[in-house]
């Protein structure tokens, strides 16, 4: 599935885009690339515009400007129903009145295959996508996930160079979902176009894709491999998203400044710098711990939730922060929202790196 190493495509990236759509309020513009078997997943807060990038790639929201070129092959001029695109989308959209046999074979009948040819390669996506047996079933019989990969099946049976999935999975429970995201994962591995797939859920998107756009207000704000953009967050969004406390800072050396917060990193680093840490980095005390005064700092409880088998507790002050800590240490301190207390990061905890 790591697509640069794989790329059999001569090193021509099987997609080159750059979408620019224009409405009265909101404007996207963005560029996009994906090599063969390459699994980008575009994430981003709500209005962000992923779900208009994911229709303009399909051809079903019209470009303001830009161009999508595919295989080399500008697409804009082809029409919607002939671009080599497969896409899934959020409600699957399968068509109620026909079997899940016919919904797979319409995208090859499309294509001009006979009936009997459709079906054939329609029976052969299903038994791929192990649904062999539901051939028959109209789309209301079908489970959350059987549908999803009947949608699935249905999207690959016109032999896509390009696979575009909408939150392909936020229509099924916890449980479903955490199969049906092992067996996408294993059909994206064997597909070898590009796939573009629209997810709010980080988990969705560190495990299918390769590399993550993140988009915000119809821009790009991030990209880079999940591992990467996990452990160095820009934006807060990215940062809330992967679970760590961000700060904009001034490094000099081994210290940073976050406003009235002094840091001392084990990076030695100089200028403009983001510093994150994770929220169970961060400890609690209800009276100023001895010791540095860096990495120390006074704080107001602004609210306590449950995190897991933790406990979240949110901290205003002269920087806001998440601190986990156990339920133990909760009743320990006596913490209730409003109470001042000290909180303090211990520096190899910490990670700087340029802004
Ligand atoms: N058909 C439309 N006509 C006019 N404005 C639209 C239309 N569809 C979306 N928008 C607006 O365009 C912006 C981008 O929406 P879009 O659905 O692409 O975001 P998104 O990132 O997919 O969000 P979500 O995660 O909520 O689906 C939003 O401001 C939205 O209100």
């Amino acid at each position: 599935m790591s697509g640069s190493e794989q790329d059999p495509g001569n090193g021509r990236p099987r997609l080159e885009a750059h979408l620019v759509v224009e409405r009265p309020r909101f404007r996207l513009d963005v560029e996009l690339a994906a090599d063969a078997g390459q699994v980008i997943a575009l994430l981003g807060p709500n209005g962000a515009g992923k779900t208009t990038a994911l229709r303009a790639l399909a051809g079903l929201t019209p470009l303001s400007g830009g161009h999508i070129t595919l295989d080399g092959r500008a697409l804009n001029s082809v029409p919607v129903e002939r671009r080599p695109i497969g896409v899934v989308f959020q409600d699957y959209l399968l068509f109620p009145h026909l079997s899940a046999l016919d919904n797979v074979a319409f995208g090859p009948r499309c294509q001009g295959a006979s009936k009997h040819e459709a079906r054939r390669t329609a029976g052969a996506w299903l038994e791929r996508v192990g649904l062999a047996e539901h051939a028959a079933a109209r789309p209301r019989q079908l489970s959350g996930g059987q549908a999803q990969r009947v949608a699935l099946a249905r999207a690959l049976a016109v032999e896509p160079r390009l696979l575009l999935l909408d939150e392909p999975l936020a229509a099924l429970d916890a449980h479903t979902r955490l199969e049906i995201r092992s067996r996408l994962r294993r059909h994206l591995g064997d597909f070898d176009g590009a796939t573009i797939l629209v997810t709010h859920d980080p988990l969705d998107a560190m495990v299918l894709a390769d590399h993550l756009v993140v988009i915000e207000n119809g821009a790009v704000v991030q990209q880079g491999p999940p591992a990467e953009v996990a452990r160095r967050p820009r934006t807060d969004y990215v940062a809330r998203l992967v679970g760590l406390n961000l700060y904009r800072g001034a490094a000099d050396e081994q210290q940073v400044t976050v406003g009235d917060v002094i840091f001392s990193v084990t990076e030695r680093i100089h200028g403009p710098v983001f510093i994150a840490f994770p929220p169970s980095a961060v400890a609690l005390f209800r009276t100023r711990p001895d010791g540095t005064p860096r990495n120390l700092w006074q704080a107001a409880i602004e609210g306590i939730e449950r995190h897991g088998d933790n406990v979240r507790v949110h901290l205003e002050g002269p920087i806001a922060a998440a601190a986990d800590i156990t339920p133990a240490a909760v009743a320990d301190l006596d913490l209730t929202a409003g109470q001042q207390v000290w909180a303090a990061v211990k520096a190899t905890e910490t990670h700087a790196y340029p802004a």
